[in-house]
């Protein structure tokens, strides 16, 4: 497996528990690792891998169109929608509000997932299920 990142993604989102979070998105912050088949770099072909583009833009959009209250359900969101719409075997997200306290830059949440129980052993890699 290999392993696309998309670092600092900055996103309109609308998130939070407080009233004034409801009534205007605010900007997010998002690092993302996902797996990838390295057929894609043998073939060298874009039809074989994620293209990371329309993940960007996928991301942008469900952001756009609904509200969250927690960040820990946003992030598990954007990990359905790589393990499940994208089929990514495996997915970190680290997802940051920015400035919502003095004195804090950042505050947020990671989650690392596989979509089975081998691509979620050590991180991703490919890992023997027994070993004589
Ligand atoms: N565990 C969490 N705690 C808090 C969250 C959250 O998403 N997860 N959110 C808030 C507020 O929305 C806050 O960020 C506004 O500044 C407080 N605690």
């Amino acid at each position: 497996m290999d392993f696309i990142f998309i670092e600092e993604l900055r996103v309109q989102a609308w998130i939070g528990i407080y009233a004034r979070e409801k009534a205007a998105p605010q900007t997010v912050e998002l690092n993302l690792t996902f797996g990838v088949p390295d057929a894609a770099a043998i073939r060298d072909d874009i039809a074989d891998t994620i293209d990371y583009a329309e993940v960007i833009d996928r991301i942008r959009l469900e952001l756009a169109q609904r509200h969250f209250n927690l960040i820990e359900t946003l992030g598990e969101f954007v990990v359905d929608l790589l393990l499940n719409d994208f089929r990514a075997p495996w997915v970190k997200v680290r997802l940051a509000k920015i400035g919502v306290t003095k004195g804090v830059r950042r505050v947020g949440v990671f989650i690392e997932r596989g979509r089975d129980a081998d691509s979620a052993a050590a991180g991703g890699a490919q890992v023997p299920r027994s070993c004589p």
